[in-house]
Formats: C-alpha cells, structure tokens, sequence
C-alpha cells in the first residue's frame, strides 16, 4: 500500500506536486496519468526517498522510504531504466543490488529469465538497447520480490511483444495482491492494463478513480438509442433532464445518463425500442477532457 497525503513539492516558487492524497490499493494496477511536466516522476522520487518533500507525507506500508530495512524486499521501482553504469554487465549491476539488500543470489538468475534477458545478462550495460534496458530495470523491481512495485514509463522503447509482456507482468503482479503503480503516456495501453486511475495536472489531483468510472464519466459515454418513435422518445428524455442529440434517421444519442434510465424512460412512456446500447469513450477522450487545462507543453494553435 502505497499512501500520500497533502503530498507537496516546491522547487523554487513553483510547485510541481502540489497537496496530493490518496491511497493506492494492493491487487490493483493503478495507472498514473498526466500531461508533461505534470509532476508524476516528482511524486514517484518522493515516495522513495530520491527528493525530500516539501509539506506532507508518503508512505509505504505506513512507513517512509527511509525508515524500511532492506527495502528492495519491499517496494521495487524502475524511474530510469538508462541510469545504469555502462561498464558493467546486467548480471553484475543486479548482483549487487541482490548482495547489498540481502537478497539471495539466485533471485538474479530467476529475474533475468522472466524478463526476457537470460541471453543478454553478460552484456555491458551501455551496449545495451533502451528496450533491453527497460527489461534489467524491471529485473532490478522484481529482484526483493516485493509486495509495492513502481513503474516510470516502463514500455518506453519497448516493441509490440515487450509492450504486451509488461501488460501481462503488471496484470499478474497485481493478481498475486502486490500494489502496482505505473505512469505512461500510452492510453491505449493503459485502458487495457489499468484497474485504477490516478490523474494529476500542475501538480494536481484530477481524478483518482477506477478505469470505469473514468470512462462512464467521460462527455462523449453516451447511450445509444434506435427507435421508430425518436421525437417522442427525445421529447421524453429531455423532460427528465437527459441531454440528446439525433443521431440518425431513427437513432438518438443520450449522454448524462446510465443506460438503465434510458431504458426505463423509455418503457414507462410505452416506446418501442430497437436498439440500446453504450457507446464508450476511449481512455484516450476521456483523459484529453480531463487534462484540457493542465497542458504546459502542448504544440500551439496553427501547429500540428
Ligand atoms: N530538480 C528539479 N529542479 C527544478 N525543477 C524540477 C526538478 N525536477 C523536476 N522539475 C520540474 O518539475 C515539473 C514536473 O516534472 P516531472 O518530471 O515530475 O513531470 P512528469 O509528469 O514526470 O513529466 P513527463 O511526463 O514529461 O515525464 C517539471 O516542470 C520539471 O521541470
């Protein structure tokens, strides 16, 4: 369990985390979403220990980073998978790591093979590609086989097998109860692998919530509605408040409402119905709703 509350960081006059509470839940993937420079690698370096916060408190298990024995055994991170040193081999660089938090040596071997990088393990780190690197950093999470793991945009460089292998790594982490926290700019990605959602702006919480409800609550959910009879229908849906748009011939499209009311609506007022369906928002739209405020580094308008 991860847990920040009024989390803040300020470098100099500005704070680029700024008040942040919330738990993060084991069993759970939570995706960690904002636009760039939104402070989503501040908030990761802040729970463990890398910068010292501002005001506020981030604790591991309820405690700070600094106070946990061994801590490699209990939360695994990957922020930088270049910060390696070139000279030395994947093998070596976890070897270490192993013998410095009392990790047995033969965890090295085993993390190695389920990344992917058993045949690689003697390379030197800097000859290695930036995919292979990301796979010896999430070796380096793995090795305490610990209960909270952190990811800073692990598929980063990543190719379609590796993109797919992590979705299934941090699937199967969260499904052993491990707590799982993952940033990325990957939408697509994210909706496929993510249970809850975190999103921040200028250091801001903006939602913390699940995948679902996210979506549910994006302006473009909406219900989907064919019918012979749409003026009535419309007619009776705007009188309880639903907004509605026509769609085609015999469709309406209703939004800021579940698909449940639309239905009843529909039956009480006696109107036949041919089709009733969801059309969901992509994570994609939802997010882009979200964050329209918080884009700092955006292209201008007139540029592509
Ligand atoms: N040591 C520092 N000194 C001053 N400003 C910093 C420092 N570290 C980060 N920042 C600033 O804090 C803001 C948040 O940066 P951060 O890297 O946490 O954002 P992010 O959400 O991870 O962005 P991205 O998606 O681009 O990786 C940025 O404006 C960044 O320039």
């Amino acid at each position: 369990m991860i847990s920040l509350k009024g989390l803040s960081k300020r470098y100099g006059d500005r704070f680029v985390v700024d008040d942040l509470s919330l738990e993060l839940k084991p069993g759970t993937v939570t995706g960690f979403l904002g636009p760039n420079g939104a402070g989503k690698s501040t908030t990761m370096r802040l729970v463990l220990g890398l910068d010292h916060p501002t005001s506020g408190t981030a604790l591991i298990g309820g405690r700070p980073y600094r106070e946990i024995r061994n801590p490699l055994r209990t939360v695994g991170a990957l922020l930088d998978a270049r910060a390696l040193h070139p000279g030395r081999s994947g093998y070596a660089h976890l070897a270490a790591l192993a013998s410095s938090n009392g990790i047995p040596r033969r965890r090295v071997a085993e993390v190695l093979e389920t990344v992917g990088m058993a045949g690689a393990a003697r390379k030197r780190a800097g000859t290695l590609s930036l995919g292979m690197s990301q796979r010896l950093g999430i070796a380096a999470a793995l090795l305490g086989d610990p209960e909270v793991l952190m990811f800073d945009e692990p598929v980063n460089g990543l190719d379609p097998d590796g993109v797919r292998w992590v979705r299934g790594l941090m699937r199967s982490l969260a499904a052993e109860g491990r707590t799982v926290f993952v940033s990325s700019h990957l939408m697509s990605e994210m909706q496929l692998t993510a249970d809850h959602l975190v999103v921040i702006g200028k250091g801001r919480l903006l939602m913390d919530a699940p995948l679902a409800e996210v979506i549910a609550g994006s302006s473009l959910t909406a219900v989907v509605v064919r019918t012979p009879h749409v003026r009535e229908l419309a007619a009776r849906l705007r009188a309880a408040g639903v907004e509605v748009a026509r769609h085609a011939e015999n469709e309406l499209v209703a939004t800021g409402a579940p698909i449940e009311r639309v239905g009843d609506l529909a039956h009480e007022a006696g109107i036949r119905l041919h089709e009733l369906r969801t059309r969901e928002a992509s994570l994609e739209q939802a997010y882009q709703e979200l964050t329209a405020d918080s884009v700092e580094y955006g292209a201008g308008k007139g540029q592509a």
